[in-house]
């Protein structure tokens, strides 16, 4: 089994890091013919304009699109997550529609107003370390949509079948259990 990381733009490379540490084979993703060699990807934080406009250039946006729908399994973090969401509220802006959410983008504020919060997530059985930069907010989301976590009445990790986002960066803390998870929806555990 080999994870892949988008490796367009953003913070992939302490994704794979994280994988690294938990003995999962990874390989960074810039390709479609690169997409055929996972089992899984990781779509990063960034900037998820830019990041649209990379993946449409070397053919990866609608040969990913295909992908998940065939039920590649997926988790986007912060701009990886309104890249996967079904609607950008706030802005004239695609996405891949792989999950029923709306967001609204820079909806926490700005870089300054960035802030950690500790999570409960479901299954988890001690608080997780939310890291939230310019993070996404969810506004509406299906009843298929599983809500794994919340902060102030907002949905901060999703899941609809193969696909798993958050608003919040579990990459850049210690703790490997967002990682794990993803992991195991790649195994099908
Ligand atoms: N940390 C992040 O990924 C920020 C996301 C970014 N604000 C966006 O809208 O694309």
């Amino acid at each position: 089994m080999q994870i892949g990381v988008l490796g367009v733009q953003g913070d992939f490379r302490e994704h794979k890091l994280m994988l690294e540490r938990l003995g999962i084979a990874s390989k960074v993703v810039r390709t479609p013919e690169d997409l055929n060699q996972v089992d899984g990807l990781i779509i990063a934080g960034g900037e998820s304009t830019t990041m649209i406009r990379i993946m449409k250039r070397v053919g990866l946006f609608d040969e990913l699109k295909n992908k998940i729908i065939k039920g590649l399994p997926v988790y986007g973090t912060c701009a990886g997550m309104i890249l996967l969401s079904a609607y950008v509220e706030n802005y004239l802006q695609e996405s891949l529609g792989a999950i029923d959410i709306h967001v609204i983008r820079n909806a926490y504020g700005r870089q300054v107003d960035s802030f950690v919060e500790p999570l409960e997530v479901k299954g988890f059985d001690r608080p997780f370390e939310g890291i939230f930069i310019r993070a996404p907010k969810v506004v509406k989301w299906g009843s298929s949509v599983e809500v794994l976590s919340e902060l102030g009445g907002a949905p901060v990790m999703l899941r609809q079948d193969n696909v798993l986002v958050s608003s919040f960066h579990p990459e850049l803390t210690e703790d490997p259990r967002v990682h794990e998870y993803f992991v195991n929806m790649a195994k099908g555990a």
